[in-house]
């Protein structure tokens, strides 16, 4: 795979660390040193981060909050770890611009399909924050839109675990990993690894999805190589 455009979607989890929440100084440095080596070999890329590692719309659920503001919170979270991240990929050599679905001009940049596309053919590493900028999804989902959008060739699912699996393997054991599977046998199947939205969404724009460990140094640069572990959910 020696892909023009990817779209990389990290979950908040990443930035985090070992605590798992927050924001973790040696993980956003080793993140963000992956990222600027892609975009050195002249890779264009473009990242969608979660917010997992502040909040969660649904944890605002058992606070009392409506799912609304919840999701507006959860949203803030994303933004955050998008300035986080585009501060620590300059640090690392490459240029990048954080972008926001939520407009919040005095922070960064408000997200706009033109913008992005400019920067990233500029070679600079777009960061999107804020998700879909709407209650109600995740930036699963976020990730998918804004790579139709930007007429990506990849998805690339950076997580915790190599893959797709029959199951949840933190929870069963002995769940089997695929290879590869369609968007159709994912969402069938009812595999959890994104939303049914996200899966859909990529599907209906024909976007393969590429779900890999981002736990190793370099897994980036492997994947982008079309080499290291990993499921692709193809259409
Ligand atoms: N069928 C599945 N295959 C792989 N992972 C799954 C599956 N079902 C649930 N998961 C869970 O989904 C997680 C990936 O979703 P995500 O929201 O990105 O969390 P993470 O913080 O781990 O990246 C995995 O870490 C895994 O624990
Ligand atoms: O388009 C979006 C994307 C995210 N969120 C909110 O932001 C939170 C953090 O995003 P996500 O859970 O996708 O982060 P991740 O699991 O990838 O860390 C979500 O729980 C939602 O509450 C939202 O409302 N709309």
């Amino acid at each position: 795979m020696r892909p023009k455009r990817v779209l990389v979607k990290l979950s908040g989890e990443a930035l985090a660390g070992p605590q798992g929440t927050g924001l973790d100084g040696g993980t956003l440095v080793a993140l963000a040193a992956d990222i600027a080596h892609a975009s050195r070999e002249g890779v264009e890329v473009g990242i969608v981060v979660g917010g997992g590692n502040f909040f969660r719309g649904v944890q605002g659920l058992n606070k009392g909050l409506d799912r609304t503001t919840a999701d507006s919170i959860g949203m803030l979270g994303t933004v955050m770890n998008a300035l986080a991240l585009e501060h620590a990929i300059e640090a690392a050599g490459a240029p990048a611009r954080a972008m926001s679905a939520v407009p919040m001009p005095s922070l960064c940049e408000s997200y706009a399909r033109k913008r992005a596309l400019d920067h990233l053919s500029n070679g600079k590493v777009v960061i999107l924050g804020g998700g879909t900028g709407n209650p109600y999804f995740t930036t699963d989902t976020g990730a998918a839109l804004r790579a139709a959008e930007l007429d990506c060739s990849h998805l690339l699912k950076a997580t915790q675990v190599d893959g797709v699996y029959s199951a949840d393997p933190k929870k069963d054991p002995s769940a089997t990993r695929y290879d590869t599977l369609t968007h159709e046998e994912a969402i069938r199947r009812d595999l959890k690894v994104m939303d049914t939205a996200a899966f859909a969404l990529a599907r209906d724009a024909l976007l393969t999805i590429v779900v890999f460990s981002i736990a190793e140094t370099g897994a980036l640069a492997a994947v982008l190589r079309g080499e290291g572990r990993a499921t692709y959910v193809t259409p």
